[in-house]
């Protein structure tokens, strides 16, 4: 069919794949005249969040791959990467390349929200046709929410209610065989190869703002602010030209370089080269590697998969990067997936356990995300998730703005938040996911649950907003709604109440590998100790650790709290946020009271200081000594096995029930002197 007057603007975003990509079939529908393949390398993604270094890469290497299967289909074609704020940028091309359409895939949740309402204007402005399409989740966020009667679904069953209706989700749909040309306007046809449509398009640019027109960005790219990625002297933007250095033409509108970036992945702590490699050829290939065995999917049970193994050897799918980003897309895993396990002949894994259970959690996360609004990502303001006392909080300023740089909070919980975002808190099990997640990008579900256990409500009573901001920066596969609505989770602030069940430091991570290979593997210092101590090396005694080489307090920090007495200390604490009954949006809480009524009202104990001393821990406390035969596990096995069913997808993830009532007596209020430094430092 000849093609129409249409000139379209393909803006990709979280859709970084060509195959069952309804967005680009839709623009591709409109037979387009001329089609610019577009992204923009958005300040505020840099920015305005925390990306760590493994996150760039892959998110490179996806946008490196799209451009190339771009000009495997069209070789006088590629991704055109422009170097901008796509609300300053959007209505100089529209104008300057003659856009009458403007095609892009649906995204409702965070930042995307505001961005596209302003882009909405702009094209309107423009006079463009504005065309976006639903694709990133598995049914439209916002059908899902309607269905819902406009509240968000906060249980596995008011999300199957919601969506039974929709039926099964659709099919995948092919990638497209051929795509136009990129033709400059004034121009008579095609440009004759690549090199001469990137040379023309950048002169179609000539005089457009940028920043190094009005000063880069004030946030240095290469800078500590960014996961402390400095390996340069100086400060780096990629933002000093629009399109790229144009030394080489092959390098205009071309994907900028983690070098360029002054970004080193060792010196971040990352691996050399990336353990999960970025891309929609590499998502594909992990598909098709798990399909080759339909008992995989078909007896997949998150409860039963192992948190103890690295990250290339992942007892789960590993895809959760490829989703976030669009590489792969969700329709095309719940099928293959699907056809996959149809040809296993045994017992089948129910939903929520089972691999079709763990993709509906992503979209109930986004349909809740989505209802909630920005709120969402902090407990002020947030109507679901329960105000806790949590230390380190988000501060605000009088008018409700969030302060930043951040203030230091209390000394004992930025001691203790230090020591677990270095991995030397003392506990092996929690160091060495905590290495491996800045290491590879990448941790098992269940070792996040360890993490975010341990963070908030399980020892440290650290807020879960704190602990979102740590993932937010090391996580491949970080998400505004799965990884807030998780930390949620874990934090018992919505989702989940059943706050007396508490993962081990040491039993949690045994259950899966007695001889501690992750430890050894990540906690290096650790690797010759004997397996009885791997999991607790200051219970062995100076024998040990003198055979092992590694003096506990001296070579691998001594714990930096006493498990047994903070898990108790916090149930008390959740105890009573859970008789208040207040949420982030209540008046008490906008008014900041909540925290001194929650205190005084139910005698909360201030929280101890460490028993161990400060600056990781140098000696070892007189409670750690104690041998380990001797020690009562800090949470006992039934305990955390009920938690783990439920927390996987087991059966009261699907119901929103009360809290178990704790057993013991809340302790009384703990030692003044911790006390008085506590109160000085949260005035
Ligand atoms: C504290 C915490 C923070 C988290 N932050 C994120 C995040 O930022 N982004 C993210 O994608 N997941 C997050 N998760 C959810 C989950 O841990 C990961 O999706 C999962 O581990 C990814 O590995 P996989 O692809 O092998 O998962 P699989 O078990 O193979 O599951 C398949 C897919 O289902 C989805 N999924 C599975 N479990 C969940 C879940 N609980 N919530 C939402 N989606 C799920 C993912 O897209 C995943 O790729 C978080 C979990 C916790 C406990």
């Amino acid at each position: 069919m000849a093609p129409s007057s249409a000139r379209v603007l393909y803006w990709f975003r979280t859709d970084l794949r060509l195959h069952d990509s309804p967005a680009l079939l839709k623009a591709l529908e409109l037979k387009p005249a001329a089609f610019f393949p577009l992204w923009c390398w958005d300040p505020s993604y840099i920015y305005g969040h925390r990306v760590g270094v493994n996150r760039l890469r892959f998110l490179l290497e996806s946008l490196a791959c799209v451009s190339a299967s771009i000009t495997a289909l069209n070789a006088r074609s590629q991704l055109l990467v422009v170097r901008g704020n796509p609300a300053e940028l959007l209505p100089e091309l529209l104008r300057r390349w003659q856009i009458t359409h403007l095609v892009f895939e649906k995204d409702d949740n965070g930042y995307a929200r505001t961005r596209d309402a302003a882009v909405r204007e702009i094209a309107k402005d423009a006079g463009v046709e504005l065309v976006d399409v639903d694709g990133h989740q598995l049914y439209p966020v916002s059908e899902v929410l309607k269905r819902a009667g406009g509240k968000a679904p906060m249980t596995m069953q008011s999300l199957q209610k919601a969506i039974a209706p929709l039926g099964e989700p659709a099919r995948p749909l092919d990638a497209p065989g051929a795509l136009p040309d990129a033709i400059v306007p004034g121009a008579k046809g095609a440009a004759k190869d690549r090199k001469a449509l990137l040379t023309a398009l950048r002169d179609t640019l000539d005089g457009m703002p940028h920043y190094s027109a009005k000063g880069p960005p004030d946030v240095d790219l290469n800078g500590p602010k960014q996961g402390g990625q400095r390996v340069k002297g100086e400060k780096v933007t990629v933002y000093d030209s629009l399109v790229g250095p144009d030394e080489d033409v092959e390098n205009l509108f071309g994907v900028p370089t983690l070098e360029s970036m002054g970004m080193d992945p060792e010196a971040s702590g990352a691996t050399k080269t990336a353990v999960v490699p970025g891309g929609e050829k590499a998502a594909l290939k992990r598909l098709a590697f798990r399909c080759k065995d339909p008992a995989y999917f078909a007896t997949f049970s998150k409860p039963k998969s192992s948190p103890a193994l690295d990250t290339s050897e992942a007892s789960t799918a590993l895809l959760s990067p490829y989703l976030k980003f669009g590489a792969i897309s969700c329709r095309r895993v719940w099928w293959d997936a699907h056809d996959a396990a149809r040809k296993y002949k045994g017992k089948h894994t129910p939903i929520p356990e089972n691999f079709k259970g763990q993709q509906l959690f992503n979209l109930m996360y986004s349909v809740v995300e989505s209802a909630t609004g920005d709120a969402y990502q902090h407990v002020r303001g947030n109507e679901i998730s329960r105000y806790m006392d949590w230390y380190l909080p988000t501060a605000y300023d009088k008018d409700g703005q969030v302060i930043l740089p951040r203030p230091r909070g209390d000394e004992v919980s930025e001691e203790r938040y230090e020591a677990f975002v270095q991995g030397r808190t003392g506990f092996p099990w929690i160091d060495a996911l905590s290495r491996q997640l800045r290491s590879t990008g990448w941790i098992h579900h269940l070792g996040r649950h360890s993490l975010a256990c341990f963070l908030t409500r399980g020892q440290c009573w650290i807020s879960w907003e704190r602990g979102a901001e740590f993932f937010e920066e090391l996580l491949l596969d970080w998400d505004p709604s799965a990884n807030a609505g998780n930390w949620m989770w874990l934090s018992c602030s919505a989702f989940f109440h059943q706050y007396m069940r508490v993962y081990g430091l040491a039993t949690f991570g045994q259950k899966y590998d007695k001889t501690g290979a992750l430890i050894r593997q990540y906690c290096p210092e650790l690797a010759k100790f004997d397996d009885k101590y791997i999991y607790s090396p200051h219970l062995a005694p100076m024998e040990a650790q003198k055979k092992a080489g590694c003096i506990i307090g001296q070579d691998y920090p001594a714990p930096i709290l006493d498990e047994k007495e903070e898990k108790s200390n916090c149930i008390a604490r959740c105890k009573a946020a859970f008789t208040a009954k207040l949420h982030g949006a209540d008046k008490e809480v906008l008014a900041g009271k909540a925290e001194a009524r929650l205190r005084k009202a139910h005698g909360i104990p201030d929280p101890k200081p460490s028993t161990a001393p400060k600056s990781a821990a140098s000696k070892v406390p007189a409670w750690a000594k104690a041998k380990a035969e001797k020690e009562e596990p800090a949470s006992t096995k039934k305990e955390e096995e009920e938690h783990l069913h439920e927390a996987a997808g087991g059966e009261s993830a699907t119901a929103d029930k009360q809290p178990a009532r704790p057993k013991r007596k809340a302790p009384a209020a703990s030692a003044s002197g911790s006390k008085g430094k506590r109160a000085k430092s949260e005035k």
